[in-house]
């Protein structure tokens, strides 16, 4: 007995070895278990304490979220020197800003960059509102459109009331930020806006357009959208469109800023050439805009290069200019947008209604008639070359008198005092000398006097006062020789330019020739190629018609055994024929079949011939007749 024992104790050894193993793996394992339900348990208990709310890519809350001091202090974050969100808005607590330290923007020529601290993705947050617990979790989410963020809030609470009370609030401290800059949309190119940062508001008075245009404008927007009952009423669909259209650099874009700071509206822009627009993605673009804000269309004729019929399959340009390349670019960019496509987003059923539509063009020629009409654009304003007015205004818009920038200063705290707030400090630059109220009336005049009527773009005045913003005196007294200097350069650029396209005619031609000529060559050859077949017509005729039947017997057999012969002579005992395709098959069948008429006729050589003509001017005129006229003359 003794023996077994020793004899299985290294086995037992083993078996306690592997029930110890055994006994682990379960303990470990019911451990585990219990640590998992129990942890699931407890936060089905703690998340039936909370209400949760999910927002997705809000701006409104992103922004409050920025200005709670629990991101800034956060034990885990992001540091990003690019701007948050809706542009420099955002700033969170505990940023590093060292442009405040001097005041200047600018370092090197680069401006300055915020460091930002943002809370990491997928952590969550404690935050204290309004006597409550905030749980907030930011998380990325990667969709087929991109990555999108996300934010959950939860908090203990019975209601929730304070959930609502914290969306409004973000709200009002977004609008209030908001205040002095528009926020621009892009389209996508999956039928979604995407936010593309915000700009700091364009005063209306810095556009200097002809008196009353302005004002017309803003009265008519402001009329607009504070008339949705009166076409309510009416039945007339609740949108007004205009179309600003003329020379480039005229102010057309500057002027929807200016008008979208003025309305407090944001802007939503779609290029309507970009790769891979179409009509369904403009369909649902416009069936995602906001009630009251602009839509801008810009440089509407780029688009309609691409369509100016309203046939629903257009996509060309204009029909007397439509050209391959056209066709190849709208096919490689799989821009495939219909006029009919772009009216219907306009004003078809779907289509929005409250927003203002601006459209941009320098070509009001190239639209389509149906684009232009009333209802869809109600107001057309024409940009045209700078006037001496302008001129005059733009200078006086550039160089701020010292009167009217300590006016501006004195304004501020007004409003700062009414507002219990501090004043805003206003950045001084040093480079630019402030003139006397005086001295700028009498130097804008000068300079206005100095610049020709309806010959410069607005734009080209703002590029030579930018190159002379630290000598105002300077600049008018050089502005005549400007112009000057500006005149030859036109000159030289349109003498350049139609040398150009002189040359390019020229090798247009040049290549043309060249191509006719190869053309020819190439006609010749195929020509003198046909030679052979014209001498075995001949050569046909001159069978006697006795001779024929063999002759032609002989021929069609070693065509139809050998593939090979084409090309080649066979001369089985008759006169040479050349076998030059497979029509030499119709033809030698038909004169099987005549010579077998002819071989009964008297003056058979004669006939022989003639039928023989006749088949070979058949044969000529295509297969189908000389089959029959084959059939006909077997008959
Ligand atoms: N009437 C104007 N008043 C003030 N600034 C102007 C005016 N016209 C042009 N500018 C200035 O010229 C620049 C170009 O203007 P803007 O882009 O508005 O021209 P545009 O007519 O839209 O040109 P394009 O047709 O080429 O798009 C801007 O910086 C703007 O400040």
């Amino acid at each position: 007995m003794e023996a077994l024992g020793k004899l299985l104790s290294p086995l037992s050894m083993g078996t306690s070895a592997v029930q110890d193993t055994v006994k682990l793996v379960v303990i470990g394992g019911t451990v585990e278990t219990a640590r998992r339900i129990s942890g699931s348990a407890w936060s089905n208990f703690v998340d039936s304490f909370f209400l949760t709310a999910h927002f997705s890519e809000d701006d409104v809350l992103m922004h409050w979220l920025s200005k709670q001091p629990a991101f800034g202090k956060s034990r885990e974050f992001d540091i990003t020197t690019r701007s948050v969100g809706r542009n420099n808005m955002d700033k969170t607590a505990g940023d590093i800003e060292d442009d405040e330290e001097d005041g200047e923007q600018f370092s090197h020529g680069k401006r300055k960059k915020k460091v930002v601290f943002m809370p990491c993705h997928d952590t969550t947050h404690n935050i204290y509102y309004g006597g409550h617990l905030l749980r907030v979790t930011r998380s990325k989410r990667n969709s087929e459109y991109g990555a999108t963020q996300e934010i959950k809030i939860s908090v203990v609470a019975r209601s929730n009331d304070v959930i609502k009370r914290l969306v409004l609030e973000a709200k009002k401290l977004y609008e209030a930020d908001a205040e002095h800059r528009i926020h621009i949309y892009l389209a996508d190119t999956y039928g979604y806006w995407r936010y593309n940062g915000s700009r700091q508001k364009r005063p209306l008075s810095s556009i200097v357009l002809e008196p009353g245009v302005k004002d017309m404008i803003v009265a008519d927007c402001k009329d607009f959208l504070r008339s949705e009952d009166w076409y309510a009423e009416r039945g007339i669909p609740y949108r007004r469109g205009y179309l600003l259209h003329g020379v480039p650099g005229s102010g057309k874009t500057s002027l929807i800023h200016a008008l979208a700071g003025e309305l407090g509206l944001d802007i939503y822009v779609v290029s309507l050439s970009a790769k891979g627009m179409n009509d369904t993605m403009l369909m649902n673009l416009m069936g995602r805009i906001p009630q009251r804000c602009i839509l801008l269309l810009e440089d509407l004729d780029a688009a309609f290069t691409r369509s100016v019929t309203r046939d629903a399959t257009s996509t060309g340009v204009p029909m007397s200019s439509k050209s391959t390349s056209s066709t190849n670019t709208t096919e490689s960019d799989g821009n495939s947008l219909s006029l009919s496509g772009l009216l219907n987003a306009l004003d078809g059923v779907a289509a929005s209604e409250g927003r203002l539509l601006f459209a941009t063009t320098n070509h009001i020629d190239r639209l389509d008639e149906a684009l232009r009409r009333p209802g869809r654009m109600d107001v057309w304003i024409n940009f045209k070359y700078a006037t001496k007015w302008q001129a005059e205004g733009i200078f006086k818009c550039f160089f701020p008198s010292r009167e009217a920038t300590a006016a501006a200063a004195a304004e501020d705290l007004k409003n700062a005092e009414a507002q219990g707030k501090e004043p805003p400090k206003r950045k001084v630059y040093t480079t630019i000398p402030l003139l006397s109220a005086d001295e700028l009336v009498v130097l804008a005049k000068q300079f206005a006097e100095a610049i020709p009527e309806n010959e410069l773009s607005v734009a080209g005045l703002q590029g030579y006062l930018l190159k002379n913003k630290s000598r105002p005196r300077e600049c008018v007294a050089e502005a005549a020789e400007w112009v000057r200097t500006e005149r030859e350069t036109r000159e030289r650029i349109k003498k350049e330019k139609e040398e150009r396209e002189a040359k390019e005619r020229e090798e247009a031609l040049e290549k043309k020739k060249k191509e006719d000529a190869k053309k020819a060559t190439t006609d010749d050859e195929s020509k003198s190629e046909d030679k052979p077949r014209s001498i075995k017509k001949k050569q046909i005729v001159q069978i006697a018609a006795p001779e024929v039947t063999e002759t032609a017997a002989a021929l069609e057999n070693a065509i139809k055994t050998d593939a090979s012969t084409e090309g080649k002579t066979v001369t089985p005992g008759s006169p040479a024929v050349d076998v030059v395709d497979s029509d030499d098959l119709v033809i030698l069948s038909a004169l099987t079949t005549a010579s077998a008429t002819l071989a009964s006729h008297e003056d058979s050589s004669k006939a022989a011939e003639k039928k023989a003509e006749e088949i070979e001017t058949k044969v000529t005129s295509g297969t189908e007749e000389t089959t029959s006229t084959s059939t006909e003359s077997a008959s």
